[in-house]
């Protein structure tokens, strides 16, 4: 723990989960790291079934990790006592991608509430019970919170049910919040608002979220001044400020997921050329491939290199990167497991290394 942001704070530690697949043993997270301290971020990001959901479980205390340590105010969550497990349980929020299926149909939203709210505070009363539910009402934008109060979730938009399950995982006063893909069902008019909300409970109230997501231009949006970590098949690729790393993509994924990402600038796409995955294909995670996971779809692919071994994910000097560091590899904070990628972060060219004599161009 030595940031000072960490105090109240969450870190996992070489997380790996496995899974039981009929006689066969999966491994959905592999050899994870992230911390988030007192109003920070950090966004998960990679396609479906990449193991994101696997790690918010695991960071949200509902999993326990196969290997591996979960610290949270510095301690290993799985050796505290009872007591305190609960406290962590309640410290650490997880909002889910889906509000409708997270919140009881036949609890109004006063009733939603109130629950957990006395439940942290046995001595409220119902009035004030329902004052700290307006209050929080309030807080998510649903006003005249007098006007949801007393609704069922069947009567709210899927914009409306989200805040509400933001504002119910606010009952606890939450140091941290683990938000799975909390926009990607809800209408893409309402999405803002929603992030909004978020922010405002990250830089107003010191809440600190793992933010987990698909979508590149959320989590850059959302990231902001955080980190991020790209996750392939179970395993963190790459890792760094969110800026830098969206700014300067260094693993050979990470390129090829915001290649995908629409450029806000449309001279820059003309400009651009595109790299193209070698295959389109994600393995399965019962059938992994040798070596690099990523080594059947990756450009860049040497073989007798990446499919001997997996890459681990080492730090890089940052050198060429924007925050050209003079201090070595730890003070950029960027982080890649790549085979091909060299010291300071550089891909070789990208044409001198295809090996089936296909051209693939880069930027
Ligand atoms: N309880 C379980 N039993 C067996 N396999 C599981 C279990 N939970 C997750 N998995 C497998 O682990 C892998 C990672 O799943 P996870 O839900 O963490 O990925 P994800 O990146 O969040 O994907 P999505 O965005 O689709 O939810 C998947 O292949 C999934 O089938």
């Amino acid at each position: 723990m030595a940031r000072e942001s960490l105090r109240e704070g969450l870190e996992l530690e070489g997380i790996s989960r496995s899974f039981r697949v009929g006689s066969r043993e999966v491994w959905a997270v592999q050899d994870v790291s992230l911390e988030v301290g007192r109003g920070e971020t950090f966004c998960l990001v990679g396609e479906s079934g990449c193991g994101k959901t696997t790690t918010g479980r695991i960071a949200a205390g509902l999993i326990r990790p196969t290997r591996g340590t979960v610290r949270f105010r510095g301690d290993d969550v799985w050796r505290l006592s009872r007591e305190d497990f609960a406290t962590f349980r309640r410290s650490v929020q997880i909002i889910h991608q889906n509000p409708y299926a997270s919140l009881n149909p036949l609890h109004s939203v006063e009733h939603i509430l109130a629950i957990p709210l006395q439940r942290h505070h046995p001595g409220l009363s119902r009035r004030e019970a329902r004052q700290r539910a307006a209050e929080l009402l309030t807080m998510v934008g649903l006003t005249p919170p007098g006007e949801f109060l007393p609704k069922l979730p069947h009567q709210l938009s899927g914009g409306q049910r989200q805040r509400v399950s933001i504002a119910r995982s606010m009952t606890v006063e939450p140091s941290v919040v683990v938000a799975d893909e909390p926009v990607s069902m809800v209408d893409v008019s309402l999405r803002a608002g929603i992030l909004k909300v978020l922010e405002r409970l990250r830089d107003e109230a010191g809440v600190g979220f793992v933010f987990i997501t698909h979508d590149l231009a959320v989590a850059r949006y959302f990231g902001r001044g955080g980190s991020i970590g790209v996750m392939y098949l179970g395993r963190m690729v790459e890792q760094g400020p969110t800026e830098e790393v969206v700014a300067r993509p260094i693993h050979p994924y990470t390129r090829i997921l915001l290649d995908a990402v629409a450029e806000p600038d449309p001279a820059r796409t003309r400009t651009r050329r595109r790299i193209e995955p070698r295959s389109m294909d994600v393995p399965s995670l019962l059938r992994m491939p040798p070596g690099c996971p990523f080594h059947p779809r990756c450009p860049w692919y040497e073989p007798g290199l990446c499919d001997a071994s997996v890459p681990p994910l080492r730090a890089i000097s940052g050198r060429g990167s924007r925050s050209a560091s003079r201090e070595g590899p730890a003070a950029s904070g960027r982080a890649v497991a790549c085979h091909r990628v060299d010291e300071s972060g550089e891909l070789p060219p990208m044409a001198a290394v295809a090996p089936s004599g296909q051209q693939v161009s880069v930027r």
